[in-house]
């Protein structure tokens, strides 16, 4: 069975008179421990579904089977406790706490879970240990976002959403960062989702999706996804 499947998930809204439809029926599936790219340009509904697959926002209709379990259908405090234990999420402005050193804001998100991996090891993981004691303020954008996926990772999640990791970051700091977050992935058998807009990104998925006007529009299946390296944007 697949870890993800989504069947025919819509997302309406509704501001006034204006309704958009930022996802159309939406159809796919994601083998575990996989590492996914959403690729399409903006607008194209990609943050919208990964808000639905984080369990921060719910579709208008159609199913999203996590582990079997239809999110869907989840109750607000279901929600809280899915995205508490079962999703790391990594976005392209870090989000760090501003007043916590690195290993306080890993030690943070390690906090709230039950099956945390150790703080020191998760810092080590994406080479992070000799600045540990530092605030993000002191810390380039690469190593913020290292920290951020070192939070992410460290609440041990079956489901690592990542929303343009790299879209902040300068050429060689991004491949740096996508390369973190693919090691820590392997080493964690992490789900992994990458949403992007950037096609030559996207090739390092396992499967990569291609969502264009609200609907997909392409899945290609790479059995040889491009190593990070090999990637030139
Ligand atoms: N809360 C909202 N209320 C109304 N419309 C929304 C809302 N959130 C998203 N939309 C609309 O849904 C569509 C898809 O937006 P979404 O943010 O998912 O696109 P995206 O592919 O992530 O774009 P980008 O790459 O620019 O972030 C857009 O037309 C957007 O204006």
């Amino acid at each position: 069975m697949a870890y993800i499947e989504v069947i025919k998930e819509t997302r309406e809204f509704q501001n006034g008179n204006q309704r958009t439809v930022a996802n159309r029926d939406l159809s796919f599936e994601v083998a575990q421990g996989s590492v996914v790219t959403i690729l399409g340009p903006s607008g194209a509904g990609k943050s919208t579904l990964l808000n639905i697959l984080g369990g921060m926002d719910t579709p208008t209709s159609g199913q999203v089977l996590i582990d079997g379990e239809d999110i869907a259908q989840f109750s607000a405090k279901q929600l809280t406790t899915y995205r508490r234990q079962a999703v790391g999420f990594v976005f392209q402005f870090y989000n760090l706490v501003p007043n916590l050193t690195a290993r306080e804001n890993v030690e943070l998100a390690s906090q709230i879970t039950k099956d945390a991996r150790d703080v020191d090891e998760t810092l080590k993981l994406v080479g992070l240990t000799a600045r540990a004691g530092n605030f993000p303020a002191q810390l380039s954008g690469g190593e913020q976002q290292r920290v951020a996926i070192a939070r992410a990772v460290a609440k041990n999640p079956k489901l690592l959403l990542c929303d343009e990791p790299t879209g902040a970051l300068d050429y060689r700091t991004g491949k740096q960062v996508l390369q973190v977050i693919q090691a820590a992935a392997r080493e964690t058998q992490t789900t992994v989702i990458i949403v992007t807009h950037n096609s030559a990104i996207a090739k390092l998925g396992d499967q990569v999706i291609r969502i264009n006007d609200a609907q997909v529009q392409s899945i290609v299946h790479n059995d040889h996804p491009t190593p990070i390296e090999e990637i030139e944007w």
